[in-house]
């Protein structure tokens, strides 16, 4: 028997299935909406979502139900998905050893796609009842400069959304229309959570829309950075895009016709800090850990995990490997994604309160080697402008600062360059997913006759092409990865590991 989420369950009672799926155990009607989030993707339907899922479990949260939004035209598919299932979806959690688990979340009760009507979205965001805005609009999405951290007036959506009486079309438009309605209507604003992999994301959050909403208004900007509460967090769980298989292991294996199923690995990680001054539901029954100061965690896990990520990605993609978990099986890749992380992420961080890093890294490299969890390197090479210089390039230049060790991040931006070229070792295309690539592809690809002109990029390297420690080492891995290739250049660097 097949369970449809878009028939079976809408408006039913979740009793008496006979299959071995997790059913919301609760009474859905009656939820209010006291979230709204901003950019429904795999990662916030296996992370926030879930966690309001399970407090609606426990009898908490019936006010704090959320309201997903998709902004962007790529949305529709999520809305048509979600509508038809009246927000209801499965999400797997793959172990390493083949079990899975299943549960359907009920905690979105909403799903609007912004182009639709923008006007019921904005009224959604000024509803007293709304008291948290969150968001996974990816790194990108919040369209600051890579070296300045300042908001880049100058994109074109942002100067439309700017102007008098624009219909908004970016986050930036939909949540300062929605906070300046709130505003003049003498509603206290929402708090906005970010939980994107950004430094210090709910800082860049609040520079990112106040610096919006002084453009329409200096008075409103500098409301926006004094009023509204903008707690930063650290999110961790490896959630890949959801494959044909996905949904046909959903079908198969769980018996339930599910349009967008989320997949996911058993780790889940949240560090929030504690400021909601409308209020927040009590995340911590949920397992999440609320803090004062989220910063040493953010830095671990974005120079541990993430940055160590893209170590993987371009190196494995280039030995010939496609799946993550394919990658840190080869004991030459571990060794120097383990040595990265060891000798020069680690010298970098602060003391995290409570966490072992010894055993986090292990802990990281096991769940990179996790086999069910298939995540691609595709995704991980992917938009890439976003991430090495938020991730890496800090390190790097924390690293020259203190004249430890770079060798292996050097490495690290250099296959993001040889990648670039967009031809691997056999010859093939390489489809380089950035939204740079128009830029970028060409520059990598006069490397071989100019080997610094990747790095000549000030907007994502700032001045490290000035660097000599740093442009020898990265001239080294280059040159090497053109001679012998990723495998070769990879062993030659872990073979040059003090220690080894
Ligand atoms: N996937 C993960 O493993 C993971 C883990 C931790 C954190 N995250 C964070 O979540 C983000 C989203 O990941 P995902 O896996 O859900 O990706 P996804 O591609 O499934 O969803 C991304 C969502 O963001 C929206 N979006 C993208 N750019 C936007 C913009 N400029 N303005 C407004 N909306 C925009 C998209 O329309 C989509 O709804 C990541 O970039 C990262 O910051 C992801
Ligand atoms: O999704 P992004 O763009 O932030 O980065 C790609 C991965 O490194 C990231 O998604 C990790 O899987 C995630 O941060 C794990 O919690």
């Amino acid at each position: 028997m097949t369970l449809d989420l878009g028939t079976a369950l809408v408006g039913a009672p979740f009793v008496g299935t006979p299959l071995d799926v997790e059913l919301p155990p609760y009474d859905r009607s009656g939820i209010g909406v006291g979230i709204v989030h901003l950019g429904v993707g795999g990662f916030h339907r296996a992370h926030q979502a879930l966690a309001v899922d399970e407090l609606l479990r426990r009898g908490e949260a019936r006010e704090w139900g959320i309201c997903g939004v998709g902004l962007l035209p790529g949305d529709a598919a999520m809305r048509d998905a979600l509508q038809a299932q009246d927000g209801l979806y499965t999400l797997v959690t793959k172990h390493p050893d083949g079990r899975l688990d299943a549960r359907v979340v009920g905690s979105l009760v909403e799903y609007l796609f912004a182009p639709d009507d923008p006007e019921v979205v904005l009224e959604r965001l000024a509803d007293p009842a709304t008291r948290i805005v969150s968001l996974t609009i990816t790194e990108g999405g919040y369209n600051f400069d890579q070296v300045t951290g300042e908001f880049d007036v100058t994109a074109p959506a942002v100067v439309a959304d700017a102007r008098p009486g624009a219909v908004p079309a970016t986050v930036f438009g939909y949540v300062v229309e929605a906070l300046a309605r709130r505003r003049s209507r003498d509603l206290p604003p929402f708090t906005v959570m970010s939980c994107d992999n950004v430094q210090g994301n709910g800082e860049k959050a609040r520079t990112v829309f106040s610096t919006f909403a002084a453009l329409r208004d200096p008075e409103l900007g500098a409301w926006v950075h004094d009023a509204v509460a903008f707690p930063s967090s650290m999110v961790d769980r490896i959630t890949p895009v959801t494959t044909d298989e996905d949904r046909d292991l959903v079908r198969e294996r769980l018996g339930v016709e599910d349009r967008w199923p989320v997949v996911a690995e058993p780790f889940f990680q949240w560090v929030l800090e504690d400021r909601f001054p409308l209020g927040r539901p009590r995340f911590e029954d949920a397992g999440v850990q609320l803090v004062e100061d989220v910063e040493p965690y953010e830095l671990m896990k974005l120079r541990l995990l993430n940055a160590s990520h893209q170590a993987i990605a371009y190196f494995g993609w280039l030995s010939g490997y496609r799946y993550a978990h394919e990658a840190v099986a080869d004991p030459v890749v571990a060794a120097f994604v383990r040595d990265f992380m060891d000798r020069e992420a680690t010298p970098t961080l602060r003391p995290v309160p409570g966490v072992d890093l010894d055993a986090y890294k292990t802990t990281l490299v096991e769940r990179f080697g996790n086999p069910a969890v298939r995540d691609t390197l595709a995704r991980l090479c992917a938009e890439t402008s976003d991430r090495i210089p938020k991730w890496l390039v800090p390190v790097v230049r924390e690293q020259l600062r203190s004249g430890g060790e770079i060798a292996r991040s050097a490495a690290i931006i250099a296959s993001w360059a040889r990648y670039a070229e967009g031809v691997d070792e056999q010859g093939e295309p390489i489809q380089v997913v950035d939204r740079l690539a128009d830029e970028l592809v060409p520059l990598a690809r006069s490397q071989r006759d100019d080997p610094v002109a990747f790095l000549r990029n000030p907007a994502l390297f700032g001045s490290l092409v000035d660097e000599p420690r740093f442009v020898e080492a990265y001239l080294d891995t280059l040159g090497s990865l053109h001679r012998v290739g990723a495998h070769a250049t990879l062993e030659a660097l872990v073979g040059a590991s003090p220690g080894k």
